[in-house]
């Protein structure tokens, strides 16, 4: 398999001794979205000012398309990078913003002049063209870095917190411009980001990152239904993590003794677990039913086996189609569940008994 990226065993030590990077590993297929989420200072903009060259990287291999590229400069890289505040040049106008990284390269003027009334043709930027950039708004500004950063034709699109300064409505819109090029394009983008729904909505894969390591890779849906860590569960969505001790495993799933009796869950690592030792069981929101004290026992058992545990519903909010609730377990704790609006209308009361329960399969097991 040919990668358009490869970070091998890669590390960062800043010259003040901070590790900001451990032992970061990764490939990445062409065309693939990207994202490096995590909290501030885990080491999101270390690792990409690492790829772009901006950084030098002190142990490990980092390869582009195969090549080993730790020793060579930036404008040496088929790598583009859009900052958050854009970076663009004040004093020249839109197509001269864009323009300028062919003139670096000594493009033919004919060459440089076709590219560029392409670029800003595809980025809807065509009418402005000859707008000072101070004169635009933060839409415009962040479509006009993208539009520079485009023109060059980079195999890897490398962008920081590229939408940390747009407001949320733009954001959104922007997010699914940026989605609907991406594929157009068909070029690997690696995207940075503390923004949890942005990471979800864009990427083909995340890589959250914390304390400088990263703690998991997946696709986003897989990251919000099977995190592996306690970090990611706490990080991403809304789960609730329940711990104890193995009790038995059988294939895929673990059952554990807990504050609140034999619970199971799936393993989602074939890793295996003895007798005593401590797990905890992480179920996500939507993995959770809320079901009235009223149901019938039996059927309850049926259906989620010992998976049950009575509560009593503290709030009920719907957010457009979907039911968010909030129950109180008898220690005290809380849960917080959602379903689809129509599955739970009419059926629940603030303040009344219930059970929440769930099959083993939702829930995912951590070490
Ligand atoms: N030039 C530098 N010199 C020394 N330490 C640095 C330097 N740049 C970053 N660091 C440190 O390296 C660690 C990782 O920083 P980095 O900026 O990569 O994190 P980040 O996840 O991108 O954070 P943020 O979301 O706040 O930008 C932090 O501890 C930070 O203080």
């Amino acid at each position: 398999m040919a990668y358009d990226l490869q970070l091998k065993n890669v590390g960062k030590v800043y010259d003040n001794g901070t590790p900001a990077v451990i032992d970061f590993n990764l490939d990445v297929e062409k065309g693939e979205f990207i994202a490096f989420l995590g909290p501030s200072g885990c080491g999101k903009s270390t690792t990409l000012r690492m790829i772009s060259g901006f950084e030098t990287v002190t142990t490990g291999d980092l390869l582009i398309r195969g090549q080993r590229v730790n020793d060579q400069p930036p404008e040496k890289r088929p790598t583009s990078m859009i900052f958050q505040n854009y970076a663009l040049f004040p004093h020249m106008n839109v197509r001269q913003n864009v323009r300028f990284g062919l003139e670096v390269k000594g493009l033919p003027k004919v060459e440089a002049d076709r590219k560029v009334d392409g670029i800003l043709d595809k980025l809807g930027l065509l009418d402005i063209s000859e707008m000072a950039t101070s004169r635009l708004s933060g839409g415009q500004r962040q479509r006009i870095a993208l539009a520079r950063s485009l023109v060059v034709e980079p195999d890897i699109l490398l962008l920081d917190e590229p939408l940390g300064a747009l407001d949320a409505n733009l954001r959104k819109s922007i997010q699914n411009e940026l989605k609907l090029l991406q594929r157009d394009l068909g070029i690997t983008f690696v995207f940075v980001t503390h923004a949890q729904s942005e990471a979800l909505a864009l990427s083909d894969r995340i890589i959250v990152m914390n304390a400088g390591r990263v703690e998991q890779i997946s696709p986003p849906r897989e990251l919000y239904t099977r995190p592996t860590t306690e970090f990611v569960a706490r990080f991403i969505g809304s789960n609730t993590i329940i711990p104890g001790t193995v009790r038995t495993t059988e294939g895929q799933t673990i059952t554990l003794d807990t504050a609140f009796g034999a619970i199971s869950g799936t393993n989602r690592i074939e890793v295996a677990h003895s007798q005593g030792e401590k797990m905890s069981i992480v179920l996500p929101a939507e993995a959770v039913e809320l079901l009235p004290a009223e149901t019938d026992e039996d059927t309850l058992r049926q259906s989620f086996g010992a998976n049950i545990i009575p509560c009593r519903i503290e709030r009920l909010q719907v957010i457009g189609h979907i039911m968010q609730m909030l129950v109180r377990l008898e220690n005290g704790e809380t849960i917080n569940t959602e379903g689809h609006v129509d599955k739970y209308r009419g059926r629940l009361t603030v303040g009344a008994s219930a059970y929440v329960a769930w099959h083993s399969g939702g829930a995912t097991m951590i070490a």
